[in-house]
């Protein structure tokens, strides 16, 4: 356990910002508990013969740095659909975080996962699923939205018990709608509401 103050790691690539701005979304629901939400974002990915950008973004989230996410409370992950499944430079983020899996880092912190499409059924759900294997891996906490939130029900764009998700149109265009931003805000503040209680469930057990 972190000896820093508690805080949700918001994690996610973008690159039209849609998925940014369901980061922002989330982040609101997770403050709204009391809880510090870290928005933090990873860099693009280029072929080993392509020039490389600068180590600091010019505009939105810093990058996402190991001690991040080592010391996160909770992990929520966003990316945009891509062929049905997450975006590289997420996965390759994901994908250097072997000594954090030695270790157990994330082992027992609550966990979920969001994404951006451009076609309503256009992989959403599958996206959503295998974004969540890898954190089956780490041994985290899976969280998912209940049907008590009715907006899963009366939803014409995304929203999905797996997870969060908005539908942006072929191009993009399509703003998140009043449904999709509170699933949006609701899983954070899942996320956020069980972090509290499972702190509370540590501090009883030491005492
Ligand atoms: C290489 C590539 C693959 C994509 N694959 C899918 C897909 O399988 N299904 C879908 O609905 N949209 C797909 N898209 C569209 C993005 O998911 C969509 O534009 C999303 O809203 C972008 O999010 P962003 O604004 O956060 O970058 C793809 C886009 C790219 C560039």
């Amino acid at each position: 356990m972190s000896h820093n103050a508690p805080y949700v790691l918001v994690l996610f690539y973008s690159r039209h910002g849609a998925t940014a701005k369901m980061a922002r979304l989330i982040a609101e629901g997770v403050e709204k508990t009391g809880l510090e939400a870290r928005v933090r974002t990873v860099p693009e990915v280029s072929a080993e013969t392509k020039a490389t950008s600068p180590a600091v973004p010019a505009s939105g989230a810093v990058y996402c740095t190991e001690d991040d996410l080592r010391d996160c409370s909770a992990l929520i992950l966003g990316s945009p659909t891509r062929f049905g499944n997450m975006a590289a430079p997420l996965k390759y983020f994901i994908d250097g975080t072997s000594s954090l899996w030695l270790a157990g880092s994330l082992t027992d912190k609550p966990a979920a996962v969001f994404t951006s499409t451009a076609s309503l059924h256009g992989g959403q759900e599958s996206t959503l699923l295998s974004m969540q294997l890898p954190l089956l891996h780490h041994g985290m906490f899976l969280v998912g939205l209940p049907y008590t939130n009715t907006e899963l029900t009366e939803t014409r764009g995304g929203g999905t018990p797996y997870g969060a998700s908005h539908h942006a149109g072929t191009d993009g265009s399509r703003p998140l709608d009043a449904h999709e931003s509170a699933l949006c805000r609701a899983l954070g503040q899942r996320v956020a509401s069980l972090t509290h209680k499972l702190h509370a469930g540590a501090t009883h057990v030491q005492s």
